[in-house]
């Protein structure tokens, strides 16, 4: 049976305004599912109360039960790592439950595995602060895929990389869903990206949820117009994904209250 991640009555409270507002959405494991909004609208909010950093009421459940961190891989939107550590170590901390007072040789490997996949091995022995931004976001995203997360919650990962490396990461992603049948949540702005590369959106507005399935069934030229205040054109690419080639920002427009 597929895992599903159900989320009832979902809301969040914050400094007596309401960010979240009675959400209700179940969602089947093995796909890449957008979360898509304008700024504030509370998918950062969303994805730390699924993660348990941020405070909610009703109830979250990853296949039938509360939220296990042990398979949990969540990526906030400033990840960054301040201790003075190699990229080699900040990836082994991925696995940090497993790491004793040696590190087992399996570890090690797969470690090594997935600096090659992001393309990260010649930067092994370098300290992640003297890495460029993208550079250090790949880092931050290996060390989540290491733990292998049945549900991996990822905020903006691939904001500061360049076009190839975002291609490649949603790659990776796809692979790893493919091959381990887990659930990954993406809050992201590029709505092409979106389009692209997620098999689902959930779509944030006012603090409530605006719609949920396939990208081009939730994202229409009325709903961009109403949430994000953009008018745009649509247009379809020949892999049949829609494209969205935004035209003007409607003046005056708040869609999600601040
Ligand atoms: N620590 C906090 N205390 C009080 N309000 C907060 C806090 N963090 C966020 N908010 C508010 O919650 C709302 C949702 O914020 P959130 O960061 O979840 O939005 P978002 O959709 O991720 O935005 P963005 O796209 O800009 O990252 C905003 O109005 C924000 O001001």
């Amino acid at each position: 049976m597929t895992d599903r991640l159900t989320l009832e009555n979902l809301s969040v409270t914050r400094n007596h305004r309401r960010i979240l507002d009675n959400i209700d959405c179940s969602l089947p494991a093995g796909q890449i599912i957008g979360v898509i909004g304008p700024n504030g609208a509370g998918k950062s909010t969303l994805l730390g109360a699924i993660a348990g950093t941020v405070s909610h009421d009703g109830i979250i459940r990853f296949a039938d039960a509360p939220i296990d961190h042990a398979k949990l891989g969540f990526m906030p939107q400033q990840s960054q790592v301040a201790a003075d550590l190699t990229v080699m170590e900040v990836i082994l901390l991925g696995r940090h439950e497993r790491l004793g007072w040696r590190v087992a040789p399996d570890v090690l490997e797969a470690a090594g595995a997935i600096l090659s996949e992001f393309g990260l091995a010649d930067l092994a022995a370098r300290k992640i602060r003297t890495l460029s931004g993208g550079q250090q976001q790949l880092v931050m995203l290996a060390q989540r895929l290491l733990r292998e997360p049945r549900l991996l919650l990822l905020d903006e990962a691939t904001s500061a990389l360049d076009l190839a490396h975002q291609m490649r990461v949603f790659d990776l992603l796809r692979r790893y869903v493919l091959r381990t049948r887990a659930l990954v949540l993406f809050a992201i702005h590029d709505l092409n990206l979106a389009a692209r590369h997620t098999d689902g959106v959930i779509m944030l507005g006012k603090g409530g949820l605006v719609g949920a399935g396939p990208f081009e069934t939730v994202m229409t030229p009325a709903t961009l117009r109403d949430i994000y205040g953009v008018e745009a054109e649509f247009l379809t690419c020949r892999q049949g994904r829609p494209v969205i080639l935004p035209l003007s920002a409607i003046q005056q427009h708040s869609p999600s209250g601040g």
